[in-house]
């Protein structure tokens, strides 16, 4: 392999460069990945967790482009909650807990069998580039890979130093070195680095715990999964977490680490992520809560060892210990792993494309915290499109990049481009203008298509979901044709205080009202006989009833993305000079000539230009 010049390297097996190995490999592209330890491939650096809110629309949105992470994340689960049920369906967000052994391992399986993929273990030192374009990668131990493109997914590696109380040292996550050079290698060349950090909690063991004084959150009734594929199963057998409370006590004896806390002595002076705080931090921000919730999960089936949700923290290691033992539940606690905190190198992700190319060296792709993003979720899909587009150009063929009415992917990656990210960046599901049309159980009629187009998404998955496209469709017009009697119909609204009718309507307009639920509409002789003599399954009927309840508001939103979509293909011409437009405000000629946006509609996003200097640049421009 010494000697072969590989379509696309990708360096680092963590959630990103898992997605982007696969898919480059996918879609025939010679691929190696090297990664600094081969056993910890797809590793789980935090909780043992996939999807939740947005994240878990993310997951269904690799999914239905043909990723891995779907497929993982249920052969891997051991429990299942759809999250945010009681809200509309486009905060609905399915979240798995996770067997985190079983996660890398099949992770690593999958790729295995994935063709046109091979493996190297080493440390990845620097990059091969010429005449600014990459050529391929330089290892530790001197070995030379020649590749016509590299997909950079370092994660937390980068000059990683880990923080417990008033100890650092070097580690790209706790128990595996830090990565050094490439840092160094492309501030040289140009590239602006920054530093982040983050930190999770103390895992310990179950058999030490008194699970009877915590409140048992068991997983979904009806477990539902995240692969559109029916070769992964929902869950039969579930295991549940657990949720016990700090107290005054607890964080009396937090406190009394304080002085030798890294986050409070200055010895951290990077941007952790605001929404995952510590739990010193969060006794220090929010000072009048006299208990904060935390959330007992397992890490599998069969290992003893339980994550702390909540309990993140850089605290000295005895003090994180004394104060856990103050929890109810946790009296005779024993310590698996303590936790700590990481500070690491990301690069300002303005410097991409939206293809996650660098605009300084051609065919050079980042992908995952990298970027200055957190989340495996967040990860993952940019593996996926740096994978998808590392190809695309080796094979000469058009790039490919997602709308933000299109997926969250494509939401995560405009906002990072366009905005950049002072501190780690996470996925909300108010990111999202179009979130209605964002939804969780249409990412395979939105992405589909285009995953097969690329030669990823099988046509077994396309076939799968035209079926449950054009049946959810057929049930939709089944309701608009068919009607019902009063004597038939006031029975089931009465039953649900909802307003009688007089005489026969449309079964629709029941249904269309907004407690009348599935349930209530089969005891309809004809819907029941309909589900039955077509074979309905959950997803066809779940499908129904978003298109038939929220058919108004998802039209709206369409109509709103066309709008968008126009000022979209108004496209302003490759190295453009802003500095010549004087009437224009200076800071936004300068974020414009950093940022080199393609569309008018990207450039109306950039932070610090506004309406008045995107008349400018239309007027400019001739529009
Ligand atoms: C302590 C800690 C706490 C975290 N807490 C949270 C949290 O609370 N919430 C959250 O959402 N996310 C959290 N994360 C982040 C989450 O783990 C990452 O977002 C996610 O794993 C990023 O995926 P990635 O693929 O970009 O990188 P990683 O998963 O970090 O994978 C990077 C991979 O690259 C390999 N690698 C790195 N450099 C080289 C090199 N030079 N040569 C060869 N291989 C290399 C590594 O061995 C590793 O396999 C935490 C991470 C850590 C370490």
């Amino acid at each position: 392999m010494f000697n072969e010049e590989y379509d696309v390297v990708v360096v680092g097996a963590g959630h990103a460069g898992s997605e982007a190995a696969a898919a480059a490999a996918n879609m025939g592209s010679k691929t190696l990945l090297i990664t600094m330890n081969l056993q910890n491939i797809a590793q789980m650096s935090c909780n043992p967790a996939m999807g939740g809110i947005a994240k878990g629309q993310i997951v269904r949105e690799i999914d239905a482009l043909g990723g891995y992470s779907g497929i993982v994340s249920d052969t891997s689960a051991i429990q299942f909650k759809m999250l945010n049920k009681s809200k509309g369906p486009a905060m609905w967000s399915p979240r798995v807990q996770s067997d985190r052994m079983r996660f890398a391992e099949d992770w690593r399986m999958l790729l295995e069998k994935t063709d046109n993929l091979d493996f190297y273990q080493e440390m990845v030192s620097g990059l091969i580039v010429e005449n600014h374009k990459v050529v391929g990668v330089k290892t530790s131990l001197g070995v030379e890979v020649r590749a016509k493109s590299v997909v950079l997914t370092n994660g937390t590696f980068l000059n990683g130093l880990i923080h417990i109380g008033d100890k650092n040292f070097g580690g790209g996550r706790a128990g595996e070195r830090a990565a050094t050079g490439i840092t160094e290698q492309l501030v040289n060349l140009g590239f602006e680095s920054g530093r982040m950090k983050t930190g999770t909690p103390p895992r310990v063991d179950g058999r030490s715990l008194d699970f009877s004084k915590m409140i048992e959150q068991p997983g979904d009734v009806n477990p539902e999964k995240f692969s559109y594929l029916d070769t992964t199963k929902p869950l039969t057998e579930q295991r549940s977490c657990h949720m016990s409370y700090t107290s005054e006590l607890v964080h009396d004896l937090l406190r009394e680490g304080f002085d030798r806390s890294p986050m409070f002595n200055g010895r951290i002076k990077s941007v952790g992520p605001r929404y995952c705080p510590s739990i010193e931090d969060k006794i220090n921000r929010f000072a009048d809560k006299d208990r904060h919730q935390l959330f007992v999960e397992p890490e599998g089936w069969n290992t003893c060892e339980y994550y702390i949700n909540g309990f993140s923290t850089s605290l000295p290691e005895d003090v994180q210990f004394k104060a856990l033992r103050s929890v109810v539940g946790f009296e005779n606690v024993k310590f698996f792993r303590p936790g700590y905190a990481i500070e690491y190198d990301y690069f300002p992700p303005t410097q991409l494309k939206h293809t996650l190319e660098t605009k300084l060296v051609e065919g050079l792709y980042f992908a995952g915290q990298i970027n200055g993003t957190t989340g495996y979720e967040e990860a993952a899909s940019q593996g996926l499109m740096a994978g998808i587009n590392a190809s695309l150009k080796v094979q000469e063929k058009e790039a490919f990049t997602l709308q933000r009415d299109e997926a969250y992917i494509g939401v995560l990656i405009d906002d990072l481009i366009t905005k950049g990210t002072e501190e780690p960046y996470r996925m909300f599901t108010s990111r999202a203008e179009y979130r209605t049309l964002l939804r969780q159980d249409n990412a395979d009629f939105r992405l589909t298509p285009k995953g097969y187009k690329l030669g990823l998404a099988s046509e077994q998955r396309l076939r799968r979901m035209e079926e449950k496209q054009a049946k959810s469709e057929a049930f939709v017009q089944f309701f608009r044709d068919t009607s019902v009697t009063p004597e038939e119909a006031n029975p089931v609204l009465e039953s649900k205080n909802s307003a009688l009718v007089k005489q026969q309507d449309k079964m629709f307009k029941l249904y269309a009202r907004p407690n009348i639920t599935i349930e209530d509409v089969r005891k309809f002789e004809a819907v029941e006989n309909y589900i039955q003599a077509n074979d309905l399954d959950r997803e066809v009927i779940e499908q129904t009833e978003i298109q038939v309840k929220y058919a108004g508001y998802i039209e709206k939103e369409k109509n709103n993305a066309d709008k968008l979509n126009r000022l979209e293909n108004l496209k302003i011409p490759a190295d453009f000079d802003y500095s010549k437009l004087k009437s224009m405000s200076i800071e936004a000629r300068q974020k414009l000539n950093k940022i080199q946006p393609v569309t008018i509609s990207q450039a109306s996003r950039i932070s610090g230009v506004s309406p008045n200097d995107i008349s400018v640049l239309l007027v400019y421009l001739g529009r």
